[in-house]
């Protein structure tokens, strides 16, 4: 048995402090994430691709938002903006915006979309049903080529098995990710949650991955279906417990600290439980450091021209 202390002389983890250690540098998952350490002091990493969606809940300021930078960021910090693309759709119109830079590199173009960040009701409509569309064409390339996922399917495309001339072409992952999913929800109910829930359902084997937050914790915003597609959830500070059991299916996520304290709920995708739970704090990323990596990323765009 053990019993957890509070740390009368907290400090505040960086996210340099997780980003750049070995367990990241050296990795070999398909989309690494790392959002901060264990108690014992561990970096924890994750595989998006095998989550194969996060949720993520808490109340409003304990953390959710600079948990997605630091997932952004891991992935920014590992991948090429030929392996991925980011859709970002934030409600709130103010903590994406600093990627705005990376359109040309690192952002997915929406069709009809302007702006390359979405904060619009309409533009997430649109971008969630291209993506379902996207995720048809995937389909039907991996039954053309006769694979079952996006690894097998690049495999054959860079051994040069496939025909570029019938269409095919190296996939890339896709992470969409959504802060405050449930505000679109509210004012578009099924018109959001159709797209949504049919992406958590069938997208993962052709490269998109959902990662979402909400800070409204109730059955009619995290319904059984959201539950059951995204197995895999975070749970920063709640006020109740029945708020805690709708995100992790455990009392617990009311009694942690804020400021990025939060447990991570691993789950079975076959079955839709949780079956491991993790107390991490969660890194702290301010937006001098995103807009440094950022400005490092399209000098290396400008380099490369
Ligand atoms: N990992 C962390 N370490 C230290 N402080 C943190 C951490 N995460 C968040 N904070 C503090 O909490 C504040 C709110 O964080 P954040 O915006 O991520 O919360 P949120 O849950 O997304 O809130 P909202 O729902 O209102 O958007 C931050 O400005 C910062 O001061």
């Amino acid at each position: 048995m053990a019993i957890e202390m509070e740390n009368p002389t907290p400090s505040t983890l960086l996210l340099k402090d997780v980003i750049g250690s070995d367990s990241l540098k050296n990795d070999t998952m398909d989309l690494p994430c790392t959002i901060g350490k264990t108690i014992d002091g561990e970096v924890l990493m994750f595989d998006l691709a095998k989550m194969p969606h996060l949720l993520i809940g808490g109340a409003t300021g304990q953390g959710k938002t600079t948990c997605l930078h630091n997932i952004i960021m891991s992935l920014l910090f590992k991948k090429l903006p030929h392996e991925l693309k980011f859709v970002l759709i934030d409600p709130k119109g103010t903590e994406f915006e600093i990627y705005a830079p990376l359109a040309d590199s690192f952002l997915m173009k929406i069709p009809k979309c302007e702006h390359p960040i979405i904060t619009d009701v309409n533009d997430a409509i649109l971008a969630l049903n291209d993506l379902c569309e996207l995720m048809d064409k995937r389909f039907d390339l991996l039954k053309r080529a006769n694979v079952k996922n996006i690894n097998e399917y690049n495999e054959k495309i860079t051994s040069n098995l496939l025909d570029y001339a019938d269409c095919h072409q190296y996939m890339s992952y896709i992470v969409v990710v959504n802060d405050e999913y449930a505000d679109f929800i509210m004012t578009s109910g099924e018109d959001i949650e159709m797209p949504l829930v049919r992406l958590a359902q069938l997208a993962h084997s052709v490269g998109i991955h959902l990662v979402i937050t909400t800070q409204r914790l109730t059955y009619n915003i995290i319904t059984g279906i959201i539950r059951a597609t995204f197995p895999t959830s975070i749970a920063f500070r709640v006020t109740t417990e029945s708020e805690s059991k709708v995100i992790i299916q455990n009392p617990d996520a009311c009694k942690l600290l804020g400021k990025g304290d939060m447990l991570f709920a691993k789950g079975d995708m076959l079955f839709a439980y949780i079956s491991e739970l993790t107390r991490i704090q969660c890194a702290f990323v301010d937006e001098k450091e995103i807009n440094r990596v950022i400005k490092f990323i399209v000098q290396q765009e400008i380099n490369q021209k």
